[in-house]
């Protein structure tokens, strides 16, 4: 991703940029399935699925302690982002509500990172 992003030559625009996306994402009306990371005793069979875990709380916590000299910040975010995606497609009907919502997030976060990172 890091070859997607057009070369930076300042990485401190990415890491507010990082953030505002962050905000923008946690605030979306379809983002409530996405907020926290999911309860594993409280959803049977998620711990089995799902390998990797991630919510958008998870993502702030590492962006807040992510290095701004370490350039990889910006492609572990977008990696990140896009596996609270793939886990909620793995673990949820398309035709669902969190299914949908996950669909909803991930063509909206498409759009604004294109829009701000490249
Ligand atoms: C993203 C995701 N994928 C699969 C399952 C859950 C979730 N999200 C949790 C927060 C969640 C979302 C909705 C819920 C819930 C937990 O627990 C039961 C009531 O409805």
């Amino acid at each position: 991703c890091a070859k997607k992003a057009k070369p930076h030559k300042d990485d401190k625009k990415d890491l507010a940029t990082c953030r505002v996306l962050l905000a923008e994402l946690e605030t979306h009306q379809d983002a409530w399935p996405f907020l926290k990371p999911v309860d594993l005793k409280a959803v049977p069979g998620y711990r089995k699925v799902i390998k990797k875990p991630m919510d958008f709380s998870t993502i702030r916590e590492k962006l807040n302690n992510s290095q701004q000299n370490n350039e990889l910040f910006l492609c572990t975010f977008i990696i990140d982002v896009n596996l609270v995606f793939d886990n909620c497609e793995r673990f949820n009907e398309d035709d669902s509500e969190i299914g949908r919502a996950g669909h909803n997030m991930r063509r909206f976060f498409d759009k604004r990172w294109t829009e701000l990172l490249q």
